[in-house]
């Protein structure tokens, strides 16, 4: 019989902007060794001449995966997300191309809320400013200015997994928690749900944990800043362009806002080549840091490990367990039956003409899944391994059909 699932060897993975070596490993130990790895992000040309053969890419934040990308990548079959973010993927794309689309949810979270805590402690006691002047050969030794974080308010807007570590951990340290967001959570610990208005009038810290949408675009704009109490501090470890960064250096230049600590921005930097260009450069009570919140060793090591068998049992077994994108289907091992992965669009008609198929075909199904969100189904269909060959060359025709794959 003819192969129709590719070997190991054939699949290849492109690894961008250095993701975790933990990563290479889990697939190198399930068997995958052609493996494209990069330490920084291609420029568009090369990407596109790199995705043309590729069946996964794994990538973080700088990697820009356009509708462009996806038509330029026939093979493309999964992406792995090493980070919390999927702003940087087309998913309505990823799905038109029936490509599943998988990240890390949790395994940075505790490094965020690490770097906003000792940043907000940091910002009250004016340390990045007398930081500077020291550098500069001053000594500006005073005590104007600075604050104990115990008793201040803390506003978190977004209260998800990482909001929410931070209001656990701003609580251990005395600290009053004011939240908002746009779902009502359960409070963990004295923390409250508040109107942003509320929030932002009240909070001495303002921290910012919310994904890039449509809503979050600019949601901390002019005005809403101007809502801050005088004095008040802004941490943004979210999306650049969750701010209005002109409007937050008008603050800061007028002394309106006391210091500011800001991770991620509009536009950032491809890699060490390109130049940070920022109005908030001149600032030396705002602490700037290169989109750093989850680069911690813990986090990107276990990020790789978490994504790379996302990624692996997805490819082994067509499982697609917490895809941002894809319908859900949870899978077991599947030996002595092959296995046709196909994706379809979810409009009426396609499954029974796929049934039609096997029926004609006298094809016995022996076990179907089948899962399907708005735009997409997702069925696994095991046969004996004698009909697959049949079975594959026969879905593929049936119309509505994105992609199919099988596995023995
Ligand atoms: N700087 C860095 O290196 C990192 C940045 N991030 C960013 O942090 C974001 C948040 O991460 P998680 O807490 O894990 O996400 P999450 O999905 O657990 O929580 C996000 C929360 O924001 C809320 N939300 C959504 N839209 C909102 C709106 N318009 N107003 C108020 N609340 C809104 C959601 O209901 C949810 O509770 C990520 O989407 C990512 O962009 C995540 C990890 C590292
Ligand atoms: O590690 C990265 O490059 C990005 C981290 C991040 O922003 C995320 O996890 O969403």
């Amino acid at each position: 019989m003819a192969k129709v699932s590719l070997d190991k060897s054939k699949i290849k993975f492109l690894l961008l902007e250095g993701v975790h070596p933990s990563a290479v490993e889990k697939l190198t130990e399930a068997g995958y060794t052609n493996i494209e790895y990069h330490k920084t992000a291609l420029p568009e040309a090369e990407l596109l001449a790199s995705v043309k053969d590729a069946h996964f890419i794994g990538l973080r934040s700088r990697t820009q995966l356009t509708r462009d990308v996806f038509a330029a990548a026939p093979k493309l079959i999964g992406v792995g997300c090493f980070c919390i973010g999927t702003n940087q993927v087309d998913l309505s794309a990823a799905q038109e191309h029936g490509v599943a689309v998988f990240n890390a949810p949790y395994s940075n979270t505790r490094s965020v809320a690490e770097l906003v805590i000792a940043e907000a402690i940091l910002l009250l006691r004016g340390i990045p400013e007398k930081n500077a002047v020291c550098h500069r050969g001053g000594w500006m030794k005073s005590a104007e200015g600075s604050f104990e974080i115990r008793g201040k308010t803390l506003g978190l807007v977004g209260y998800g997994s990482i909001g929410s570590q931070v209001s656990v951990l701003a609580e251990s340290l005395g600290m009053k928690v004011l939240f908002s967001d746009v779902v009502a959570k359960l409070p963990l610990g004295n923390a409250e749900q508040v109107p942003l208005n509320t929030l932002l009038a009240r909070a001495d810290i303002v921290s910012l944990h919310v994904p890039e949408t449509s809503d979050t675009k600019m949601m901390m704009g002019a005005e809403q800043l101007a809502l801050m109490k005088p004095g008040a501090i802004l941490l943004n470890a979210s999306r650049g362009t969750v701010v209005d960064i002109d409007a937050l250096a008008t603050q800061l230049k007028s002394g309106k806002l006391s210091g500011a600590a800001i991770d991620v921005f509009p536009v950032e930097p491809k890699g060490p080549q390109d130049e940070f260009i920022s109005p908030l450069r001149e600032f030396d009570n705002v602490i700037l840091t290169p989109h750093i919140g989850g680069s911690t060793m813990e986090a990107q090591a276990n990020i790789g490990v978490e994504v790379a068998e996302k990624l692996i049992k997805y490819s082994d077994n067509g499982t697609t367990t917490s895809s941002v994108n894809f319908p859900e289907v949870a899978l077991s091992a599947h030996a002595n039956v092959h296995r046709l992965l196909h994706v379809h669009h979810n409009v009426p008609g396609v499954m029974s003409a796929i049934n039609q198929v096997f029926s004609e075909n006298n094809i016995n199904i022996i076990g179907q899944h089948l899962q399907t969100n708005e735009k997409v189904g997702y069925v696994v269909i095991e046969v004996a391994a004698a009909n697959s060959e049949t079975a594959l060359e026969k879905v593929r025709e049936v119309e509505g059909t994105i992609r199919c794959r099988v596995l023995f």
